[in-house]
């Protein structure tokens, strides 16, 4: 029966057992006088109704008796759903306006009565469980949403677990709407990252901290995302309508105290707020160039997290400005630095008490990690250290005299913050393992209660098949026609032969150690053994850049190493090959699985973080011989296991034509949209306003 409730109550507000309808408050009076009130008044805080569903009256009229579910009515009012309750009202009624508020209350109730005659039969006779359990002499409920439209079901075993739950598509709309009308707590949002899209990418932060803000905002929350402004002579255009805000501060750390500009841009419902410092104005992507990561990450980033507390202090966008009370959504390494100046320098003088901060994980691997000398750049008091240090173990250290001894930004995020998301489930538990937790899985795991894994949404307008810019041809779910047009205009423009019938598989992202791609270089000879056409887009080692090359010249007829980052390609690989490959060896979410699924392209994964909570493992003997799952998800980071995968998707892509198409709508018809996301974050919003803040 608990979870009978607590599933109910993940759907409505209020939700009775079966049990305690019928206990308490039971019998016959129609359109009780607390209902008629809130019909008068059209109280925004109505709640879902319970009725019990009592089929010992097979053949007679339906009857449902249920307690009003209302907010702020008491217990025993009990609307009664049937004709013999239309009789008893009108007998008891005693005046003529009793009587015509009766009259207006039945024929609410008649319109329900006819939804449920309609469709509780259609609902009971889908959902054998259902059936079996009422069979069995289980019970069970039916729930209606306030207005009267669409309800749930649910049947209770004798043994008193949840058999089955059955949902109305339109309950369910309705009842969305509901939530969001009266459930979301609009807060002050500023997001702090090195990067969103369109602005700047290297990879999936840039794409979540590009949308997921934006999904906020369109939820009715206000949101600052606040990133620098990076120029680099080549994607400046991006800045275009960023003005300047004409704001300067001068910042509380490095010996020179830097001066910050902010530039403004408020689009999609968004304040995107750009840090100007000189700094940033340089070629190469947010972290280095040609030559590798930039010498003065740690500058660069530190002057960005005390920009990030200043700017709801001092912008007033729109006409005013944050203020202290909001809520610091901070990603990665890069913007750790906001929990610790929060703790350190803001609450102890009284500022942003009332702010809550979340840090959000993307990748661990990467700590934002500099010798133990930088601390008092970092324009913390003395007494923090404790927060950032980080000694390296004996093995890890280079030199007889390395002492380890470093300041560690991500470790600091993690001891202050107030709360920690990471983009998977999957992750969130990898990462308080030693495995999976790059040396922080003690501390991770010291702050469990407050860990969660959101698996990242993709943007459905960026995204989408059916009017992707970057693509050739359209389609969709119904008509895939499109898709083997993207796969012959690919081939061509990779120089290699049109055949639609050979399986064509795509690889994209960052060249290193996470992405397995030393696992590619290793199977490439014997994959390149099939039929197949293979295609590689991406940067970074220079090692496997160059092997991509000498690959491409290896196997002119097969294979194509596309070295650089680039967006259109991306997508139009994503749409035109048949499969993706992406054997990560951790991978918290990843995103280009869930594009490849929305675009009929089938991807086969290591089934890791949030690549085995997305990728639903290919059963074609489930379903009644349908099948089921979305792709393949193999269990070891190994060639002999990716090759046996791969050999298995392109047998399928070749001689079970019916099975792959399933495979293929399967995976389009997910839904990875940001909205599913947003309300999961928002949960954990306001899990961290309910607790004080960690460090006070
Ligand atoms: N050469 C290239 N040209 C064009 N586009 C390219 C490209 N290389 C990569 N991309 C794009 O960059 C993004 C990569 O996103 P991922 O989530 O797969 O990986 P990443 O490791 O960067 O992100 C980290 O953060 C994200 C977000 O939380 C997590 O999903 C992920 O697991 C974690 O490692 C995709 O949009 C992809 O198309």
């Amino acid at each position: 029966m608990e979870s009978m409730r607590s599933i109910c109550s993940a759907c409505f507000s209020v939700a009775l057992s079966p049990s305690a309808l019928m206990a308490g408050g039971r019998g016959i009076g129609l359109a009780s006088p607390g209902y008629r009130r809130w019909r008068r008044r059209n109280l925004p805080s109505f709640r879902p109704m319970s009725c019990v569903l009592d089929r010992s009256r097979e053949g007679t009229p339906l009857q449902f008796e249920g307690k009003s579910g209302y907010r702020g009515f008491p217990e025993e009012e009990v609307l009664v759903i049937s004709e013999e309750g239309r009789r008893h009202a009108l007998n008891e009624a005693d005046d003529t306006d009793e009587v015509n508020d009766e009259v207006d209350d039945l024929n609410v109730c008649k319109e329900a009565e006819e939804k449920i005659e309609d469709e509780l039969p259609l609902a009971t006779l889908n959902n054998p469980k259902y059936l079996d359990a009422l069979l069995k002499g289980g019970e069970a409920t039916t729930l209606l949403n306030g207005n009267h439209e669409g309800y749930i079901l649910s049947a209770v075993a004798e043994s008193g677990t949840l058999v089955e739950t059955v949902e109305f598509t339109k309950a369910e709309e309705d009842t969305s709407k509901e939530r969001q009308l009266h459930t979301i707590v609009k807060r002050s949002i500023v997001v702090v990252t090195s990067e969103a899209a369109p602005y700047s990418k290297t990879g999936g932060l840039g794409d979540v901290c590009g949308s997921l803000p934006v999904t906020l905002a369109g939820r009715g929350h206000r949101v600052m995302v606040v990133l620098p402004r990076y120029l680099n002579g080549v994607s400046d255009n991006a800045y275009a309508a960023a003005v300047d805000t004409g704001v300067r501060k001068k910042l509380p750390c490095f010996k020179d105290k830097p001066e910050v500009g902010f530039f403004h841009e408020y689009r999609a419902g968004v304040d995107w707020v750009f840090v100007d410092h000189p700094s940033y104005h340089r070629p190469g992507n947010p972290y280095g160039d040609i030559n590798g990561s930039f010498g003065d990450n740690q500058f660069r980033f530190t002057i960005l997290c005390h920009a990030a507390c200043e700017a709801p202090l001092l912008l007033p966008l729109g006409g005013y400005t944050y203020g202290q009370s909001c809520l610091f959504m901070v990603n990665d390494w890069h913007a750790g630095l906001v929990p610790v100046l929060l703790a350190a320098k803001y609450r102890p003088n009284g500022v942003y008490k009332d702010a809550r901060c979340i840090l959000v994980i993307h990748n661990l691997a990467h700590q934002g990690v500099e010798p133990a000398a930088t601390f008092p750049e970092l324009g913390l008091p003395l007494e923090w250290y404790g927060a950032l240090e980080w000694v390296f173990p004996t093995w890890a250290r280079t030199h007889a005299l390395d002492k380890g001894e470093t300041v560690n930004i991500l470790k600091g995020a993690i001891v202050t913050a107030d709360r920690i998301v990471t983009v998977s489930q999957g992750y969130a538990w990898e990462i308080t393992t030693i495995e999976g937790g790059c040396g922080l899985h003690d501390l991770l795991g010291s702050r469990k209660s407050v860990l969660n894994g959101i698996v990242n949404g993709i943007d459905i307008d960026d995204w989408d098949p059916a009017r992707d810019k970057h693509i050739p041809f359209h389609y969709s779910v119904d008509d895939l026609s499109g898709k083997a047009k993207c796969k012959a205009a690919l081939q061509k423009e990779l120089g290699l032969a049109i055949r639609p019938e050979l399986p064509m598989i795509g690889f994209i992202g960052r060249l290193d150690y996470q992405k397995s791609t030393d696992l590619i270089m290793m199977a490439l000879p014997e994959l390149m053994q099939h039929d197949i056409q293979f295609v590689m887009l991406g940067s970074g080692d220079r090692r496997t850049e160059d092997w991509m090359r000498s690959m491409e010249s290896l196997y002119k007829e097969k294979f194509r190493g596309w070295v650089g980052f680039n967006v259109p390609v991306s997508h139009r690989i994503t749409a035109g090959c048949d499969m993706l490959l992406m054997p990560s060896r951790f991978e918290p979410c990843g995103l280009n699985q869930l594009y490849a699924m929305r675009y009929g392209t089938v991807p086969v994964v290591h089934r890791t973080g949030g690549l085995r909570e997305t990728v639903e493992n290919f059963d074609p003997f489930a379903d009644e011989g349908r099948g089921q799952g979305t792709g393949w998800a193999f269990s070891t980071p190994t060639t002999e296991s990716m090759l046996w995968a791969l050999g298995v998707a392109i047998k399928t892509f070749r001689e079970h034509r019916a099975s792959w198409e399933g495979l293929m709508r399967r995976g389009m018809l997910k839904d990875y949209t940001w909205d599913n996301a947003a309300s999961k974050y928002e949960q954990v919003f306001d899990w961290a306003f309910i607790d004080p803040p960690y460090i006070r």
